[in-house]
This record gives C-alpha cells, sequence and structure tokens, in this order.
C-alpha cells in the first residue's frame, strides 16, 4: 500500500489554479522529488499534505486513510513531519532545546504529573532524551548540542531543523528545499543524509528541491510540474529528458533550471 496518495487534487488562489488535477502516491521507503520551475505548485503541494490549505476538489490520503478532516496540528501525530524552505526554529533555545521540541507528539504525561516529576515523567524524559541523542549521533550534530539557534550558521541550521523534524521519528518526512542556501559540500551531506534517512532510518521522504544534482543522487522518482499541471513521472533521468520538462524549463529566467534543461 502507497504511505501517501494525492488523488485528483485542485486548489486555487481566486483566478490562479496553484495546483490542478495532481495525482500521485509515494511508496513506503521511497525517495520520492517534487521538481518545476517557481510558481508550479510544489510549496502549495506541501502545504494541502500538512492541511494548511484545503483543497477545492480531491483526496489526499496517508496510510490508507483520508486526512482532510484532519487539523494541521494532528499531522504530526499521525508521522508527517517536515521542514521548511524559511528555517523555523526557536533561535533563542539551544540544538538540544528545538530538538525535544520534536518530539512533542510522543509526550504522555500531563503538567502535574509533569511538576512532580513522578517516576513516569522520569523515565518519560529518558526516552526524550535518547531519541534525540540518536539523532545528535546521526546528524553530526555534537558540537552544537549547548548552542543557540541564533548563532549558528545557515548551514547548521538546516541540518538542525532536518534533526527537529527526525526527532518526531516520522513515517514520512516532507523536506522544502534542502539544499537551498548551501554550499556544493554542504548539499553532498544533504545526500547522504537523505540516503541514511532511507536507508538505516526506514523513513520515507518526500521533497521539494530545484537542485538537480541532489534530485538525481537521491531520489527513486520525480515529479516534474509547471503551473500546477503534472508534467513527467519516473526516474530523474527519465524526467530530465522529457521533453515536456525541458519545454517548461527554457521558458523560466532561473539559469540554474536552464541549465538543467
Ligand atoms: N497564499 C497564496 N495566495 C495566492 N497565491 C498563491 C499563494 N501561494 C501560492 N500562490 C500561487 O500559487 C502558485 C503556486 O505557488 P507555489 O508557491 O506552490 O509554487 P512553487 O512551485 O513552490 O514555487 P517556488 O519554487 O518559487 O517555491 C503560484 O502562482 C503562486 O503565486
Amino acid at each position: 500500500m502507497s504511505l501517501l496518495e494525492l488523488d485528483n487534487v485542485t486548489l486555487r488562489f481566486g483566478g490562479v489554479v496553484a495546483v490542478n488535477k495532481v495525482s500521485f502516491s509515494v511508496e513506503e521507503g521511497e525517495v520520492f522529488a517534487l521538481v518545476g520551475p517557481n510558481g508550479a505548485g510544489k510549496s502549495t503541494i506541501f502545504n494541502l499534505i500538512s492541511r494548511i490549505y484545503d483543497p477545492a476538489e480531491g483526496d489526499i490520503r496517508f496510510d490508507g486513510k483520508s486526512i482532510l478532516s484532519r487539523q494541521p496540528h494532528e499531522i504530526a501525530a499521525l508521522g508527517i513531519a517536515r521542514t521548511f524552505q524559511n528555517i523555523e526554529l526557536f533561535e533563542q533555545a539551544t540544538v538540544l532545546q528545538n530538538l525535544l521540541v520534536g518530539r512533542h507528539r510522543h509526550r504522555r504525561s500531563s503538567f502535574v504529573t509533569e511538576l512532580l516529576f513522578t517516576p513516569s515523567v522520569r523515565s518519560e524524559e529518558r526516552r526524550h532524551r535518547e531519541a534525540v541523542e540518536k539523532v545528535i549521533d546521526f546528524l553530526d550534530l555534537q558540537a552544537y548540542r549547548e548552542k543557540y539557534i541564533a548563532g549558528l550558521p545557515y548551514g547548521v541550521r538546516k541540518v538542525v531543523e532536518m534533526g527537529r523534524a527526525l526527532a518526531l521519528e516520522p513515517k514520512l518526512l516532507l523536506l522544502d528545499e534542502p539544499a537551498s542556501g548551501l554550499s556544493v559540500e554542504e548539499t553532498q551531506d544533504v545526500a547522504y543524509w537523505v540516503e541514511d534517512i532511507k536507508k538505516q532510518m526506514g523513513i520515507t521522504v518526500l521533497m521539494v528541491e530545484h537542485d538537480m544534482h541532489l534530485v538525481s543522487a537521491v531520489s527513486d522518482r520525480v515529479l516534474a510540474l509547471a503551473d500546477g499541471q503534472m508534467l513527467s513521472i519516473g526516474t530523474a533521468h527519465e524526467v530530465q529528458n522529457d521533453p515536456k520538462v525541458i519545454e517548461a524549463y527554457i521558458g523560466t529566467s532561473d539559469d540554474e533550471e536552464r541549465a538543467v534543461a
């Protein structure tokens, strides 16, 4: 069974059809990438899956069940975690504190039991710490664990954001442009991490990304969109060589995207 299914999903903003009858499914254990020129509808699809927007038509299913009746705050509890294009971390908190926030969906203790610091609260706290330490080791963040986000370089913040999402122990990880603003070396690290997230952690990844080197390196399948419409779906190689995709990219002003075409 597919982990995530979008079934004929449409969303309009006034006269703009941001997402037009889009259907695709993400299989458990795969890395699936959404690509396309600016304004193609990629972020809107992430926001639809995160339940920030309601589709005008169509259905979105996770683990075989429609999520359209769910509120945005319930999505993490289902096992869907995401990162954001513009990093969203608590600036005045440490890396460790930010990662512990990522554990909120697993918290069972109430305010009163936490206040009394009962044995069950203590063991729960220990479990959260262990899960977070695992993520710190995995992403090589030991040197930064007690550092405040506000003082960290951009590249490290991007990694911490990925860590915050991983700390949730999701089934599906949505990565919104994980390589944007990163150097070639940092992007290479992202490629290794995405591979390990899939292989070692067994987490399914849906990614929006402009960097086609990264997309080609890590994706099992790619969906290319333009103006809200599906253009092509297949391996990175198949999609990059699809004449419809080449035509859509040639119309853009982005040099990197043109180079891809
Ligand atoms: N909140 C909104 N209100 C009105 N129009 C919107 C809104 N969000 C997106 N759009 C429009 O919907 C279309 C799809 O935008 P979207 O941000 O999903 O594209 P994208 O593929 O993520 O682009 P980018 O690569 O630049 O992030 C665009 O025409 C955009 O202007």
